[in-house]
């Protein structure tokens, strides 16, 4: 079901674009504010240019395609796009509070209550878009951010695909990717549990499970399931037996995210509501 804003041609008179938001890869977003409504939104611009250079214009029809359709309150909204000569422009949901990442750098890492109710909030999220064939396969804090009233918000599908072409292509930092994807092995819907297995191990210690200075260092890591925790005050073993039983090399032997909503790690750490309080 599409909205009006779904059927409108959209074009860059129809906003006031205030304050850049960050850089991309491929562009900027802003803070923008449409005209009639008033309504507050981020818009993504991307260059053509660059695009066709990196060859990725298909992967963003595909994103387009798939995040247009997603209505989830952990992902990003995406109302609509338009483009001119030069550039491509996103029109999405502003997440008020920003990027997850500079968040967790700004307090090293969060305490397992904080970790717990983003895990779940993204849990229900995976739950989601699995249940609609589409797999994320590129769940990392970079990715993710905050709205203003605290919840998580997925952005980017630029690595989301729908499970029948399943394309192994290679992207970004290896940290996140589970042993059949550095592998470049059939995968499925359980690679987002192994990411998200990565992401609340990052969240807890401050630096994802497999890092290493070196590429080679991080894929052997990775294909090892080379798994250590470091002594950190107040964690408790419930988190190590659920992180434990995400990061499995056999992807059919991964806790299911059903099952991680109901382990009691979570059950104990989340905030059912989705919202981290503090
Ligand atoms: C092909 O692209 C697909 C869509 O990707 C994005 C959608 C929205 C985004 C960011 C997206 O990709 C990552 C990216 O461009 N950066 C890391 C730089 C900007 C960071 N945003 C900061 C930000 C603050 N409040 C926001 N409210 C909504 N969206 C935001 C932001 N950013």
């Amino acid at each position: 079901e599409s909205t009006a804003a779904e059927k409108k041609r959209w074009s860059l008179n129809d906003f006031d674009i205030g304050k850049p938001l960050g850089r991309g890869k491929f562009g900027h977003v802003y803070f923008a504010r449409e005209k009639r409504s008033k309504h507050i939104v981020a818009l993504k611009v991307l260059f053509k240019n660059q695009l066709k250079q990196s060859q990725v214009e298909h992967q963003l029809r595909r994103e387009v395609e798939i995040q247009s359709h997603l209505r989830h309150p952990n992902i990003l909204r995406l109302y609509g796009y338009f483009y001119d000569q030069k550039r491509v422009y996103l029109i999405l949901e502003y997440a008020a509070k920003g990027e997850l990442y500079k968040e967790l750098q700004n307090c090293k890492y969060f305490s397992e209550r904080r970790a717990a109710t983003y895990v779940a909030s993204l849990a229900r999220a995976l739950i989601y878009c699995h249940g609609k064939h589409v797999i994320h396969r590129d769940i990392k804090p970079e990715n993710l951010l905050i709205g203003s009233k605290g919840e998580l918000k997925i952005a980017d599908f630029g690595w989301s695909v729908h499970t029948f072409n399943r394309r192994r292509t290679m992207c970004g930092t290896l940290d996140y990717l589970p042993p059949e994807m550095v592998e470049s092995v059939e995968h499925d819907a359980n690679v987002d549990i192994w990411s998200l297995g990565v992401l609340c191990y990052e969240f807890l210690y401050g630096v994802p499970p497999f890092e290493a200075k070196e590429h080679s260092d991080t894929y052997r890591r990775i294909i090892q399931v080379d798994l250590k925790f470091p002594p950190r005050p107040i964690i408790s073993s419930g988190n190590l037996i659920t992180l434990a039983q995400m990061l499995v090399k056999d992807s059919s032997k991964r806790l299911p995210l059903h099952k991680l909503l109901e382990h009691p790690w979570i059950v104990q750490n989340a905030d059912p509501s989705g919202v981290y309080r503090g």
